[in-house]
């Protein structure tokens, strides 16, 4: 981490290029730079360890000091610097813009986590903005004097009004615009051109400028609700519409805007109270009662979950994966948990099957590239908290590991809410899921590649890991559907796998201490810590000699022959073998999951249908279901899900063995339990993509 220094000004300047020098390698940098405005801008992502905490102080309580007092690595805590851009900027993961202080010495500075919606994405010449607590680094070798101020937290730069008593003198431009008129006059202009931020900020100015005039202020209000409204500025969006109205008869305007803000922060209520608002002005306005209609539907979807999930997954399209759905989550609460910190608990009984929570997520960029999907995330995560400050206290108190927090993040400070990027980003890692644009699709045989969008949901991030999990997590687009995968009674928390988990017990651990810092002591890892770590390293040796005999002959290739069965059965039985009795009694045996899948399939292949049902039933009782030994007995398989009970684990290979049994039952002439496999593996399937599907969709 870098310094941090309280007196920079006693310090000796570093050596630092020149003005001239600054301003020719700006100029040939400008020429290089590719202007075409549609190329997606990369994201600098923050870098953990360089972090330093937002500035928390109003620039009103900063020490002003010349860019000649800079030192190179600190962070110069309790000064800022106010600095007039003199030069187009530079645009690429951030903006680079030459600035000139109050002394007239010239520097660089660097602008980084300015979304579009903010007039700092792009640093235009000739605007004055206030640094608080600058941190001065150093761009390559200490020889070339090449430095830079550097500005990873958005809200330690203020965008100041030209008018701004702050600014020095010599600093000072005079009037861009008269009156608040040509302010408006400029809003506009800039509207039509496309140019939103630009427009909000000279209504901005324009209300400063004339506003104690009534009926002018307020239409100035209305003009930026709408343009912050079209920037996803809701929060500002809201304020506007309240601050537009007069009292008079235009006002259902003001109404329906401040309801459709409220409606794209997700807060239906007040958003159904806005538009009601509306109506009793101007009850016939159409868009007004088609708005209040969705809004209705959310609602009751929040109260009731009643979705129709069939539709929402028809309704998918690449371009379409923000679904309009409320969130329904009044089955389960935050508690504190056993397992770690916060956890997430039913509030009711919940049976197998039925949906424990259905949630829409707070943050979810339309990005299925892996290698960009996390980076999309984070820059939106910290758009968010600085357009949308309101959704900090969604967003703000999920875990964010050991990073420490000045709990400031979140308050508005000189106007704008504190953003602490690297606790966003700390954020992100411990509470982001990846999301494909459905689980149905993505389960299938084969998929398209391996897109992945990252998103948060809020409410999900409180739920706690379990190999042995009682839920299940599905997607559709940006809707996270989480089903009981067995009974739940009330009050008992809701844990999740976070990955599917590692069949050996050490590797498993490794993942989540790696990824998580945690070490899973659900009552499968509890168990399998207390095994002996002689037959571990036995079992972990054994297994990679299956895997690699069973990818040699992979069932899909062909019928097997007699001798490479016997070898993986061998080997399997020699595998199970290594399993303590005393440790695993009621509990999954991941390992045996790998070679008994292979032998299910190639007993399929050779039509041996007896053995395809010993096979599978013995699956399932390495997955920690309840099933008989006896592959003649009559069972009812619907009921493994409700009578195995803590520790059993539902995955997809699950519903793809009760598929191989339903297929074997009945080549044996047992009807009815092949039907009832099937309504098993359906019922199970359900749990896995979110709603009830036919199995069919498997066969590709
Ligand atoms: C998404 S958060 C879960 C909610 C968290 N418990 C909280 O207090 O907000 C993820 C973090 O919870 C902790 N965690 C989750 N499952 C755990 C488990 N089974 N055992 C110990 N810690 C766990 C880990 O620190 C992990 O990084």
């Amino acid at each position: 981490m870098a310094e941090t220094a309280s007196s920079p000004h006693v310090a000796r300047p570093p050596k630092r290029l020149s003005k001239e020098e600054l301003i020719r390698t700006h100029k040939s940098h400008l020429k290089k730079q590719d202007l075409n405005p549609n190329a997606p801008r990369p994201v600098k992502q923050p870098l953990l360890d360089e972090a330093y905490p937002a500035s928390t102080k109003s620039i009103h309580d900063l020490e002003l000091i010349p860019l000649t007092s800079l030192q190179p690595e600190t962070h110069h805590r309790s000064h800022s610097l106010i600095l007039r851009a003199i030069s187009p900027p530079f645009i690429g993961a951030g903006v680079i813009s030459l600035v000139q202080d109050h002394l007239g010495n010239v520097d660089k500075l660097a602008i980084y986590n300015h979304s579009d919606t903010s007039i700092l994405s792009g640093v235009p010449e000739g605007c004055t903005v206030a640094v608080k607590e600058p941190y001065y680094k150093r761009n390559g070798p200490e020889t070339e004097g090449d430095y830079m101020i550097c500005v990873d937290h958005p809200s330690d730069v203020v965008l100041l009004r030209f008018g701004d008593e702050i600014i020095p003198e010599s600093l000072r431009l005079g009037p861009v615009c008269k009156s608040g008129e040509e302010w408006r006059t400029a809003g506009d202009r800039a509207f039509l051109e496309g140019d939103l931020v630009t427009a909000v900020f000279c209504y901005g100015e324009a209300v400063v400028v004339d506003g104690k005039e009534k009926g002018f202020r307020e239409g100035v209000y209305a003009k930026r609700a709408g343009t912050n409204l079209a920037l996803g500025r809701y929060d500002a969006a809201r304020e506007d519409a309240m601050r537009s109205l007069t009292g008079g008869n235009g006002d259902w305007r003001g109404w329906f805007t401040a309801g459709r803000a409220a409606y794209g922060l997700g807060n239906y209520r007040v958003a159904k109270e806005h538009f009601e608002k509306a109506l009793e002005q101007k009850p016939n306005a159409a868009g007004v009662q088609k708005e209040l209609a969705r809004c209705l539907t959310r609602l009751e979807e929040e109260e009731k979950g009643n979705y129709d999930f069939k539709k929402l997954f028809e309704s998918l399209s690449p371009t379409n994966v923000h679904l309009d759905v409320g969130s329904f989550l009044s089955n389960t609460r935050v508690g504190d948990s056993a397992t770690h910190g916060h956890g997430l608990f039913a509030t009711r009984d919940i049976a197998a099957g039925e949906l424990i929570f259905a949630e829409k997520a707070l943050v979810m960029p339309n990005q299925y590239e892996p290698a960009r999907a996390s980076a999309a995330l984070y820059a939106m995560m910290v758009r968010q908290l600085y357009d949308n400050p309101s959704l900090s206290s969604k967003l703000l108190p999920l875990y964010g590991g050991a990073y420490p927090r000045t709990n400031h993040e979140g308050e508005i400070i000189d106007g704008i809410p504190v953003v602490d990027v690297f606790l966003t980003e700390y954020i992100r890692q411990a509470n982001c899921f990846s999301a494909p644009l459905s689980t149905l699709i993505d389960t299938k045989p084969i998929t398209p590649g391996n897109r992945m969008a990252k998103g948060l949901w809020a409410h999900a991030s409180y739920m706690n890991h379990s190999c042995v999990p009682n839920s299940m997590r599905s997607f559709l687009g940006d809707l996270l559907i989480s089903r009981a995968v067995r009974d739940i009674r009330a009050d008992e928390e809701i844990l999740q796998q976070y990955v599917p988990v590692k069949a050996v017990y050490d590797i498993r651990q490794a993942q989540f201490k790696v990824g998580w810092g945690f070490l899973c002591q659900c009552p499968l890892c509890a168990a399998e810590a207390r095994g002996s770590s002689e037959n571990l390293a036995k079992r972990r040796e054994l297994l990679a000699k299956i895997e690699k005999a069973c990818a040699k002959k992979p069932p899909s290739k062909g019928v097997l022959s007699d001798s490479a069965i016997r070898t993986v059965d061998r080997l399997a039985k020699q595998l199970e073998e290594l399993h303590e009795r005393e440790v695993y009694d009621g509990l999954p045996r991941l390992a045996l999951v790998y070679p008994t899948n292979w032998l299910i399939e190639a007993y399929r292949g050779r039509k041996k249908w007896g053995l395809v049902v010993r096979y599978v039933l013995k699956l399932l009782r390495e997955f920690g279901f309840r099933v008989p030994v006896d592959e003649g007995e009559d069972w009812v398989p619907k009921e493994m899900y409700t009578g195995s009970g803590e520790a059993s684990l539902m995955t997809i290979h699950v519903v793809t063995a009760l598929r191989a049994a339903a297929e074997a039952y009945r080549a044996l002439g047992r009807g009815e339990m092949a039907d009832k496999c099937e309504e098993a593996g359906k019922f199970g399937y359900s749990m896995i993509v979110g709603f009830e599907t036919d199995l069919s969709v498997l066969d590709n």
